[in-house]
């Protein structure tokens, strides 16, 4: 698993304070009302500087000014948390974006021939040929050949990937170099809308949009400004009634240390690092949305073959039945895999001819192929003699011969279950009503995979794994595994129908796929990652994509996402905690000249009522700064129950929300009394 190691260098940062002055604009700050209502106040104060007896006020200047740098410095602090966690996505583009060259395409006329043409004139559906040494000119579907390719540029990862024609490693992406050999492509999207332009325009949060979290969270937090709108402008009555003056700036910094400027300040900027975060770990997140709901998956469900097993599923042995020879049995499945373009098909083919079995290969050409379908479980060639040969799941192929008036051989199923107890898929071969065979397709379990099922169970996660494979292969991988559940023998349609019974239960589901018969559940689940490797159709309907192509790092996106949705309600309670502390600091101060009862309020004894104010306001704003490291990086995750972890992020942030400035604040101002 590669990991993107970008960590925030010097141009980053100089880039981000550079964004916080530009994020003044009030147009652009309107977008978050906290900070909008500091902007104002900031304004306010500024008119107070340029004439100060506008509301006949008589604060000295020098606390005016001091109110009003404070101001702008937290609103560039909030503007420069949200920078910092866009700078790297935009680098990030920017390095795609030199990755993105118009190259030239060898694209198939109608004659035959080749027709050099630039990239950008390429359709979707187009044909074009790239040999070794030439970039893919789009995206698209290998449909005949095979070749190593570089992907480096999209996925960081060095090491060549082989793509093929048939199967689930079809798919090619544009910006990608073919190092050995050639292949024939179908081009799958028209310039501009390839796979990489919309990964640029994702990393650089050009689309980005409110979650549904967020939006809930921020309509929340606007209320409770308004609320304290309200109750600060109440206070010069309550002031004129008690015979205590109230001054502007006095007004102003109360509400800026009481609105919840905290979370206001860093909340997008902890939307956004979560994205990156999901990003560094390779995966693609079409929408901060998915990512979320990441966070709250209760059921996963996966396919078998590739995600929890390797997926190279060779053919490693033929085994007889019925008394035909093992010759015969490899004979027949050679024959009826000569066009079988799937790993599974060569795989059968290599084994033959490993054992010095040429076939016939008229016979390929002669017949009718039968491409293997998921739906079927079977593949084949109908020949021109009027023979049929199938190779498929054992119990497709039964019901076949069945059909055909055959019977099945007694020994048939013992050799079968034999293969299947020992994790192994039996594929039966038949000659029209006989079943000649089996072939042995041999897949061995992904090491670890125990170890990342049991961390799933600790996060309340069920995990269920979907094969088209026989219940028995299944049960003992499943078993291997450690899966909590399995359903054998699913068609694409079953997928889907067990994604709707979990989510009719109220629960949300991943799914991870590659192959196109995972594209329809991949959509109908919260959260579907595709492989990168995978294809096309399963690349469109998911919206994850992981660019490793390592099924298991489902676990990191789910963690990611909780770890997003804490860090938001974890710095929500501090912000809010937070500004009871400073409600302790303020208050007092303003009516102690008033009522000396007061006085017992001053909890923290600070020095005198400005000094007081000024320090409430500063911890305001330094406490932005000082939260940018945890909004990025997110809090502590450790694989448990959300209930205890609610339980001890309330008692650290809440608890700490209210501690913390008692002292942020005393000790500013300390120092604050020592300057004034
Ligand atoms: N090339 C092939 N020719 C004939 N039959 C095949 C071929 N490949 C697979 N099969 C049979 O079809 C079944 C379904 O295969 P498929 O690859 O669709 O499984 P799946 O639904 O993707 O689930 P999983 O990936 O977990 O196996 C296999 O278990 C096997 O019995
Ligand atoms: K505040
Ligand atoms: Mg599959």
């Amino acid at each position: 698993m590669s990991q993107r190691n970008q960590t925030l260098g010097g141009p980053i940062v100089r880039q981000a304070l550079k964004e916080s002055v530009l994020k003044l604009d009030p147009r652009v700050m309107i977008r978050n009302p906290v900070m909008f209502v500091v902007e104002i106040g900031f304004a306010v104060m500024l008119l107070l500087i340029a004439v100060p007896d506008a509301f006949g006020g008589g604060a000295p200047v020098w606390f005016n000014v001091a109110v009003a740098v404070i101001l702008l410095v937290t609103l560039l602090f909030a503007n420069f948390a949200e920078a910092l966690a866009e700078g790297r996505g935009k680098a990030q583009a920017d390095s795609l974006k030199r990755s993105k060259r118009d190259v030239v395409a060898y694209r198939e006329s109608g004659s035959g021939g080749l027709k050099e043409v630039p990239a950008s004139e390429l359709r979707k559906g187009d044909l074009v040929r790239v040999e070794a040494g030439q970039w893919i000119p789009g995206d698209g579907e290998v449909v005949e050949g095979l070749a190593s390719v570089d992907e480096s540029a999209i996925t960081g990862e060095s090491a060549p990937v082989i793509k093929e024609a048939g199967g689930d490693f079809s798919s090619v992406t544009g910006g990608t170099k073919v190092l050995s050999d050639w292949i024939r492509v179908r081009m799958t999207s028209d310039p501009g809308e390839s796979f990489l332009d919309r990964m640029i325009a994702l990393v650089e949060g050009a689309k980005r949009q409110k979650t549904p979290n967020e939006i809930a969270l921020s309509t929340v937090l606007t209320s409770l400004t308004l609320i304290f709108l309200m109750v600060v402008a109440t206070l010069p009555f309550l002031g004129g009634y008690l015979g205590v003056p109230l001054e502007v700036p006095v007004l102003i910094a109360l509400l800026v240390c009481l609105i919840p400027t905290t979370i206001g300040g860093l909340l997008s900027a902890i939307g956004i690092a979560g994205m990156d975060r999901v990003t560094q770990f390779n995966v693609i997140a079409m929408s901060g949305k998915a990512v979320e709901a990441a966070g709250d998956i209760n059921t996963i469900i996966l396919d078998k073959t590739g995600t929890i097993t390797f997926g190279n599923r060779m053919a490693s042995e033929f085994v007889s039945v019925g008394g035909w020879s093992e010759t015969a049995v490899a004979e027949w499945a050679l024959a009826g895999s000569l066009q079988d373009e799937t790993p599974e098909g060569r795989s059968v083919v290599e084994l033959a001819r490993r054992m010095g079995i040429a076939g016939d290969p008229s016979l390929a050409q002669s017949g009718e192929w039968i491409e293997f379908r998921a739906e079927t479980r079977m593949s084949g060639i109908d020949l021109q003699d009027g023979r049929s040969v199938r190779k498929g799941s054992v119990d497709a192929v039964k019901t076949w011969v069945r059909q055909k008036g055959g019977s099945i051989p007694d020994d048939l199923d013992a050799k079968s279950d034999r293969i299947a107890s020992a994790g192994g898929t039996p594929l039966a071969v038949a000659l029209d009503e006989r079943i000649v065979g089996l072939i042995y397709l041999k897949d061995t379990v992904k090491p670890g995979m125990k170890e990342r099922f049991e961390q799933m169970r600790q996060m309340g996660i069920r995990t269920i794994m979907c094969t088209g494979d026989n219940p028995l292969t299944a049960q003992t991988i499943a078993r291997e595994a450690g899966v909590d559940d399995f359903i054998a023998e699913s068609r694409p349609e079953d997928k889907i129908a067990v994604i709707k019974r979990e989510q009719a239960q109220g629960k949300l589901v991943a799914m991870t796929g590659d192959g196109t018969n995972d594209a329809p559940a991949l959509a109908q689940a919260d959260v579907g990652i595709a492989m990168n490797s995978g294809t096309v159709a399963a690349k469109e309907a998911a919206n994850m994509v992981d660019l490793d192509s390592d099924p298991s790092k489902i676990i990191e996106v789910v963690s990611i996402g909780k770890q997003l949705l804490m860090t938001r309600g974890a710095l929500t309670t501090f912000s809010i905690a937070n500004d009871v502390a400073k409600y302790f600091a303020i208050i007092p101060a303003m009516f102690m000249a008033a009522i000396p009862q007061m006085d017992a309020l001053n909890v923290m004894r600070l020095d005198s009522p400005m000094s007081a104010i000024l320090s409430a306001l500063i911890f305001n704003a330094v406490i932005i700064p000082l939260l940018i490291p945890l909004a990025m990086k997110g809090v502590a995750y450790k694989a448990q129950s959300s209930a205890r972890l609610l339980r001890r992020n309330l008692l650290v942030y809440g608890l700490g929300g209210v501690i913390v400035p008692f002292a942020g604040i005393k000790l500013i101002d300390l120092a604050v009394m020592w300057m004034v």
